[in-house]
């Protein structure tokens, strides 16, 4: 019998910080996967995989009809599951997003 080691259970507000080509993780099927290193192989382009990073992309994956292949390749990229935030995480996500904000307004001279 093999055993697998547990595997990392990963707040979804953790999925905001990856989504650049430097690091770019992909909620799929419940699983977290980190597709940085796939971007460039990707058949149908890295543009629309860094569009469906920080979101449930399970839909937009399936209705491609990917191939079995794709599916193992997917497979291999897995790092954790999903969970719900705790209150703090999810406190500490939206206070970050604020900040963001607010650095975004005054960029564009407003505020
Ligand atoms: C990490 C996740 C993904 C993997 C491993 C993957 C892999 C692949 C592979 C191997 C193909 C070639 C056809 C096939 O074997 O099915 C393909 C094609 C394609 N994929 Fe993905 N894909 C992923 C995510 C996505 C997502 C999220 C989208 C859309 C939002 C997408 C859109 C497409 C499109 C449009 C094609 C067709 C490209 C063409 O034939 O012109 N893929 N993908």
């Amino acid at each position: 019998m093999t055993t697998s080691p547990p595997m990392r259970e990963i707040p979804t507000t953790e999925l905001a910080d990856h989504t650049s080509r430097s690091s770019a993780w992909m909620l799929i099927d419940g699983k977290v996967h980190d597709i940085t290193a796939f971007l460039d192989d990707h058949p149908g382009g890295d543009e629309i995989l860094l569009d469906a990073t920080a979101r449930d992309a399970t839909q937009e994956f399936e209705d491609v009809g990917h191939s079995g292949e794709a599916r193992a390749q997917l497979a291999e990229m897995v790092i954790g599951v999903a969970r719900p935030p705790t209150a703090e995480e999810a406190a500490v996500a939206a206070e970050k997003a604020a900040a963001a904000g607010v650095r975004m307004a005054s960029a564009e001279g407003g505020g």
